[in-house]
């Protein structure tokens, strides 16, 4: 058989592969069966994506003469919490692991991010592969080793870097995600572009509709250059202990404190919080006198006309939500780049020129949340 298209995520003695391709679930014994210290897995999925996809993964481990074993948590981002956390880390160990059994994520961000820490911390540490099944998962949060939960006190605040030891992203179970989750991951794929990649916004501007509707080649596109940028910032501040990494959180002091105000139950989508937050990162800057209002306008414009909601009055699929600013803003006070009491934002200076600050006056940006509030 051929290989798939790999990009290799360059981390010294934690490097890994992303494998990108169709099909791939039904090579996945095959492919990541040298990597395995025993031939035994754990697949943890939710109760959503198991029955689609769990028994063909595990067929194909079993035909590489793996045993498989599988656990699966509730659908959606409730279960990233402290209460199924702990269940899920006993269900493991009612199965009887030991140090060479092997954690298989298969799911979106959330098995992702549950699982890998659970693996982090599972007899002090197993190995784990990524079977990404969102687009979010496939362009993002499988690839870097952030793992974690949220708690009453923010999104994400307690996790560990915990690598991957290989992703295996099947293009073609996309097919099967409901639009609103392909386009709060393409809210990640569009991130890539206004970071660094001038180019790669254009291109989706272009073609950000065919990605949406399943045109193969350009979801294959969107997702190995968003793996290509994520790899090559993680291989270069791998635990964002420069300000480097933390440009993979444009929109995410925005995002996350839209996700922690709706309570991290389901009500709106980490993507869909990222798209907003992205598109008030770029409105900030411009305000600021940082960014062209043209390029403001561009962010606003392409996220919105492919289906995201951008304005606060829409996101979160109820037209009556009402947001308070001070909120937010101590929100943005629990976040994990702010420093010393200094809110920490991820602005930029033009499309693909994103930077770190931790100057903003916060007068500015209660303007802005009051504005964005009342549009
Ligand atoms: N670790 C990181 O670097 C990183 C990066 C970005 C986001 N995240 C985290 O990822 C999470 C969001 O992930 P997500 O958007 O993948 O959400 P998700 O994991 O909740 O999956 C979305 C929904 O789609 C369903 N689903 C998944 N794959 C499917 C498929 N192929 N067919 C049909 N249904 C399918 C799931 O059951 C779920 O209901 C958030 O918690 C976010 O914080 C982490
Ligand atoms: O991988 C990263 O680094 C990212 O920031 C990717 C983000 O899309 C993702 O949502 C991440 O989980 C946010 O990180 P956090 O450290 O702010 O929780
Ligand atoms: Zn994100």
């Amino acid at each position: 058989m051929s290989s798939p298209r790999t990009i290799r995520v360059d981390l010294a003695g934690r490097a890994y592969d992303i494998a990108i391709g169709p099909g791939l679930i039904d090579r996945a014994g095959e492919l990541s069966r040298p990597l395995l210290a025993a031939p035994r897995v754990t697949i943890v999925s939710d109760d959503t994506v198991e029955p689609i996809y769990g028994a063909r993964l595990a067929a194909s481990f079993e035909r590489a003469g793996v045993k498989t074993e599988t656990v699966t948590v509730p659908a959606g981002e409730s279960s990233k919490d402290f209460a199924s956390f702990g269940r899920l880390l006993n269900e493991l160990l009612d199965r009887r692991p030991d140090r060479k059994t092997t954690l298989v994520a298969l799911g979106g961000g959330v098995v992702g991010d549950l699982t890998g820490f659970a693996a982090a911390v599972l007899l002090r540490g197993v190995d784990f592969i990524q079977v990404p099944t969102t687009l979010l998962a496939q362009v993002d949060s499988s690839v870097g080793g952030k793992t974690g939960i949220n708690t009453r006190h923010g999104k994400n605040l307690v996790g560990a870097f915990y690598q991957p030891r290989f992703v295996l992203a099947d293009t073609t179970v996309l097919d099967t995600l409901p639009r609103r989750e392909l386009l709060a991951g393409y809210a990640e794929v569009a991130k890539y572009g206004l970071i660094d990649d001038p180019e790669f916004f254009t291109w989706c501007e272009a073609n950000g509709d065919k990605v949406l509707a399943g045109d193969a080649a350009a979801r294959t596109y969107a997702i190995e250059q968003s793996c290509l940028s994520k790899a090559r910032i993680v291989a270069a501040d791998e635990r964002e202990t420069t300000d480097l990494r933390a440009l993979l959180n444009l929109g995410h002091t925005f995002g996350h404190a839209l996700e922690a105000e709706t309570g991290f139950g389901g009500a709106l989508l980490h993507g869909e919080a990222v798209g907003a937050g992205m598109a008030m990162a770029f409105d900030l800057s411009a305000r600021l006198g940082l960014c062209p209002q043209a390029d403001a306008e561009r962010v606003r414009r392409h996220l919105g006309s492919v289906g995201l909601p951008v304005r606060l009055r829409t996101i979160g699929g109820d037209n009556s939500r009402t947001w308070d600013a001070a909120k937010l803003i101590e929100h943005m006070r629990g976040d994990k780049k702010a420093e010393g009491g200094k809110l920490t934002f991820v602005l930029a200076r033009g499309i693909g020129k994103s930077f770190v600050t931790r100057d903003v006056d916060e007068a500015g940006l209660r303007g802005l949340l009051d504005d964005a509030i009342a549009a």
